[in-house]
C-alpha cells in the first residue's frame, strides 16, 4: 500500500528542488495527483499470481497456447520512467490450462512494480510455470525504455527484447522457433 500523505510531501518537495512552487496554482493539486498516479503505477505489489492462476479447467490439449501481444505499461526502477510494449505468453499445457484473460492479468501484477525488463519476463514466466505445471513456458517482452529514448544516451527507436523459457521449451528450439513464428 503506498502512503499516500508521504508520496504527497516527496512530490511537493521534488517541485521546490526544480525551482517550482508547489502552491501556484497549476501545481496545486499537483502532488495528491501524483501520489494517486504512483499507487496505481505500483498496485502490483498488492496484487497475488498465484491466486489469478488458481482457476484452471481440464484440456487434454498439448499443443502450444499463444496469448500475444498483450500490452504492459511499468516503470524502470533505475530511473522510475515508463518502459512500455507488448508481452507474449505461449505455454504448453500438461492437463490445465487457464482463462485467457488471466494471460493478461498475470502481466498486471508483474508490470505494475518498479521493475528491470529481465526480472518481469522471469517472473511471468516463473508464475506460469509453477501453477499450471505445464510441459514448457515461453515469455517474450519487447519494449521502449524512455529512460533509453528522452533522456540519456536518447536513442529514439531502440527496442529491448527479452525472453524466458521453462520447461521443455527451454532446450528445444525448433518450438521456441515455431512460437516466434506465430508472433510475427
Ligand atoms: N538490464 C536492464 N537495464 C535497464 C533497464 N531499464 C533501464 N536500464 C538501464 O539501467 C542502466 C542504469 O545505469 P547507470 O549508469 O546506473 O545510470 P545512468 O547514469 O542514468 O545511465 P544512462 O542511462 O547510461 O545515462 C542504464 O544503462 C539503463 O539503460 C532494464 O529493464 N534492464
Ligand atoms: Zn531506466
Amino acid at each position: 500500500m503506498v502512503n499516500l500523505q508521504k508520496a504527497e510531501q516527496a512530490i511537493a518537495l521534488l517541485l521546490e528542488a526544480i525551482g517550482e512552487d508547489p502552491m501556484r496554482e497549476g501545481l496545486a493539486d499537483t502532488p495528491a495527483r501524483v501520489a494517486k498516479m504512483y499507487e496505481e503505477l505500483t498496485q502490483g505489489y498488492d496484487m497475488n499470481a498465484s491466486e489469478l492462476l488458481s482457476v484452471v479447467f481440464h484440456s487434454d490439449n498439448n499443443d502450444v497456447v499463444l496469448e500475444k501481444d498483450i500490452e504492459f505499461h511499468s516503470l524502470c526502477e533505475h530511473h522510475l520512467a515508463p518502459f512500455f510494449g507488448k508481452v507474449h505468453i505461449a505455454y504448453i499445457p500438461n492437463g490445465k490450462v487457464v482463462g485467457l484473460s488471466k494471460l493478461a492479468r498475470v502481466t498486471e501484477v508483474f508490470a505494475r512494480r518498479l521493475q528491470i525488463q529481465e526480472q518481469m519476463t522471469n517472473q511471468i514466466a516463473d508464475s506460469i510455470y509453477t501453477s499450471l505445471d505445464p510441459l514448457g513456458v515461453m515469455v517474450i517482452v519487447e519494449a521502449t525504455h524512455t529512460c533509453m529514448t528522452m533522456r540519456g544516451v536518447k536513442k529514439i527507436g531502440t527496442k529491448t527484447v527479452t525472453v524466458a523459457t521453462r520447461g521443455i521449451l527451454k532446450g528445444d528450439l525448433a518450438l521456441q522457433k515455431s512460437i516466434q513464428d506465430l508472433i510475427k
